[in-house]
């Protein structure tokens, strides 16, 4: 089967310094993947490479199977991109911003008209289609970019840091649209520095696949897994000691373990133990917090 977006040894220095290094990934279609990892770790770079916004300095990079330097229309074509930074026209109307991406993708005018009606319906937009999108509510603006990358049909979807700077309602609202859409076949593809994030977005929902995680720091994947294999290979269970003005961390295979490994201490002075989260895994990982 070919891979949804296929990364294959890609570098990419700015000023001789490496700021994705040696990065492979392989996401397969209809996957959810969240690319984890804190500011600065290469992220937005690794998107902006895969829809050709940024040339690699080494590597190969494959969309649906097109080469990003060959055939640059196609890997497009098949792919929707909502970018950090709101990338919307705020002096056209909703509607005029569904428009004008329909125009620039060649969408015939009835096909292109019944598509902005369902994508703006999809994002509960309808009601704002001449309202001048300068206008709109943060999360409203954002719903209104997930619209648009979606109007040309792509097969998969590229969200980077989605719900940066959205309250929590509004977060928790474009992660239900992000499942809703994967669940419906659509691969997604994101960015974050959420913990919560990729936690919500890739677990197990029962409807589909659990989601992997990709962790990158200075550049480098340094871990690619479900929270499930994270936690399998860390250990589930915890048990966390203050230590003068530190906590100490101690991993067990299970929550089990390191309750009875509690129950052995003579001095439970400050210490508990809980089952692992992504948090206290990245931590053992990278050996700093995230944020
Ligand atoms: N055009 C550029 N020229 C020089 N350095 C750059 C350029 N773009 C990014 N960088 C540097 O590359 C590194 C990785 O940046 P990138 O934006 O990919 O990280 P990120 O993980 O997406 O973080 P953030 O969420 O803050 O964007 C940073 O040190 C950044 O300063």
């Amino acid at each position: 089967m070919v891979a949804a977006i296929s990364v294959q040894n890609v570098s990419k220095l700015y000023n001789k310094v490496p700021v994705v290094d040696n990065l492979s990934i392989d996401i397969e279609e209809g996957e959810i993947f969240g690319l984890l990892g804190p500011n600065g770790a290469g992220k937005s770079t690794t998107i902006r490479m895969m829809i050709t916004l940024t040339q690699p300095t080494q590597g190969k990079i494959q969309v649906a199977g097109y080469d990003i330097d060959k055939h640059r229309e196609q890997v497009k074509r098949n792919i929707g991109v909502v970018l950090q930074q709101i990338s919307i026209d705020g002096e056209l109307t909703v509607w005029e911003n569904m428009e004008f991406h329909g125009r620039m993708h060649h969408i015939p005018s009835n096909k292109r008209q019944s598509l902005i009606d369902q994508w703006l319906d999809y994002m509960s937009l309808s009601d704002r289609k001449d309202t001048l999108a300068k206008t709109l509510s943060g999360g409203m603006k954002r719903r209104l970019q997930i619209a648009r990358a979606l109007l040309h049909q792509p097969q998969i979807l590229v969200l980077d840091e989605p719900t940066v700077g959205l309250d929590p309602q509004n977060r928790r609202r474009l992660w239900e649209v992000i499942r809703d859409l994967n669940r419906q076949g659509m691969t997604i593809l994101l960015t974050t520095h959420y913990m919560e994030e990729v936690e919500f977005l890739c677990e197990d929902s029962g409807t589909r696949k659990q989601g992997r995680i990709g962790i990158m720091d200075n550049g480098k994947l340094i871990e690619l897994g479900t929270l499930s294999d994270f936690r399998r290979k860390y250990g589930e269970g915890l048990v966390i000691k203050q230590v003068e003005d530190h906590l100490d961390y101690k991993f067990f295979p299970t929550l089990d373990q390191a309750n009875l490994y509690l129950e052995t201490l003579v001095d439970k002075t400050g210490v508990m133990s809980r089952a692992s989260n992504l948090e206290d895994i990245f931590v053992e990982m990278t050996g700093h917090r995230l944020d």
